[in-house]
């Protein structure tokens, strides 16, 4: 095979981890092992280290051995690293496993599962950039210095995949700005944007489905984007199950809203990875309302973790808090998360909900609604033909209450500060 393929190979894998010494915890596969399955490894086995990272190999060399020995004694046809590999890390590791083991690390597994799911050719084209952006310094590290100069004369591997990198870059930035216009478009149309966001597999998608409307964006017409999956968006118990974001129409206080759910944060992977993360950033700082979806089933302290890696990923200061997944939680177990949130948010509030079964969700719409940018009106207008039209123009655009007093109508109005002010020199006078 070659270890500059887009697609990993899958199969036997075995695990390597690593913390620092004086870290608190001992060394965790358990979040390694679930990427790997989602990437189609299959894990036989795993060396674990307590001590600082070695330059050179990344564990101890001593270890270093000790996982070359496990990879031959279990016939793997992989070894997994928890974390990233420096290109001289990764030669070095791959120079001591036997002969034709494929060594893949955290970044590198998160860009297998990608190009896996990607289901568009944008999406693909921009996920071979990044594992081409990714392997371009390995592929310079394993070429020999004379060997490259004289290949640069008559075009190599590495030139190639640079240039090969530049177009599609510029392929991408033709696209990039897309999604802010269709924000614009949507604000202009009276829509609060509402974005899901969090650390995979914290139930997103779940609780997409909750507060919007079955349908997409694209399928309920209107103000409708070009990239919203009109298919229905997947929940399982796999890490990145969603790869792109989408977004769906629902309503919030009567008010017309748009719910965007987007791709999970991971620890340790740079989030600027594929253009997805980048959608899911600006997807979460472009909207009026970011949600922040924690798994409040974990331990406290992996509540704490998670929350911490998704506000650095995150630009984000004030996110409304969905504390999820509450139905699986110990009574009596809420309150130590609900600490955890106060104390990294500043004194926020978490909303306890649970996606699966809908404990918690209309006090979490209240608490979202409440965020939306909001104006208000009173009209009173002529009991008229012109004065329907003008409700039905009000009535797509935010919340209106109307009440018939003979040759008069009452309405009152609530929406963004913009199509307030526009349905003020709209309203039809005597
Ligand atoms: N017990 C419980 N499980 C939930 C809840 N919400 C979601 N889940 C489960 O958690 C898993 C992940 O849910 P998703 O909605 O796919 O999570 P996500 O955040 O969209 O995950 P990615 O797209 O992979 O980042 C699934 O097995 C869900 O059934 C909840 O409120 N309670
Ligand atoms: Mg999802």
């Amino acid at each position: 095979m070659s270890r500059h393929a887009i697609r990993i190979e899958g199969g036997r894998a075995v695990l390597a981890a690593r913390v620092a010494r004086d870290a608190h915890t001992e060394p965790d596969t358990t979040e390694l092992e679930r990427l790997a399955e989602a990437a189609g490894y299959d894990p036989v086995g795993s060396v674990t280290q307590r001590r600082r990272e070695d330059p050179g190999t990344w564990l101890g060399r001593g270890k270093a051995e000790t996982l070359t020995e496990r990879a031959a004694e279990t016939d793997a046809d992989a070894v997994l690293v928890d974390g990233g590999l420096t290109p001289g890390q990764y030669a070095n590791l791959l120079d001591r496993l036997p002969a034709g083991t494929e060594l893949v690390d955290r970044y590198r597994l998160v860009l297998g599962i990608f190009a896996a799911g990607s289901a568009d050719r944008r999406a693909a084209l921009q996920v071979e950039a990044a594992t081409l952006r990714y392997e371009l310094p390995r592929l310079r590290q394993a070429t020999e210095e004379s060997l490259l100069n004289e290949a640069t004369e008559k075009g190599s591997p590495v030139l190639d995949a640079e240039r090969r990198v530049d177009r599609i870059e510029t392929k991408l930035a033709a696209l990039a700005d897309e999604a802010a216009e269709r924000r614009e478009e949507r604000r202009a149309a009276g829509l609060g944007l509402v974005a899901l966001a969090g650390y995979t597999n914290a139930g997103k998608t779940t609780l997409l489905h909750r507060l919007a409307d079955g349908m997409s964006v694209e399928e309920a017409g209107g103000t409708a984007g070009h990239d919203d999956a009109p298919d229905s968006t997947p929940v399982a118990d796999d890490l990145f199950v969603t790869l792109e974001t989408t977004t769906r129409r629902g309503s919030l206080g009567g008010r017309p809203a748009v719910f965007t759910d987007t791709v999970g944060l991971l620890d340790g992977v740079p989030h600027d990875l594929v253009e997805s993360f980048g959608t899911t950033l600006s997807a979460v700082s472009g909207a009026d309302v970011p949600v922040l979806v924690v798994d409040a089933s974990d331990p406290v302290d992996r509540v704490r973790e998670k929350v911490r890696v998704s506000l650095d990923a995150l630009d984000v200061a004030d996110p409304v808090v969905a504390l999820n997944k509450v139905d699986a939680l110990e009574p009596g177990a809420l309150d130590a998360r609900r600490d955890v949130v106060a104390d990294l948010l500043d004194g926020g509030e978490g909303v306890p909900v649970s996606a699966r079964d809908g404990t918690g969700v209309d006090r979490l719409r209240r608490a979202v609604a409440a965020r939306l940018p909001t104006d208000r009106a009173t009209f009173r207008l002529p009991n008229a033909p012109e004065t329907e039209s003008f409700l039905a123009w009000v009535r797509e655009r935010g919340a209106c209450e109307v009440t018939y007093e003979g040759e008069w109508v009452a309405a009152e109005f609530v929406a963004r500060p913009a199509v307030v002010a526009e349905a003020r020199g709209r309203a039809p006078t005597e």
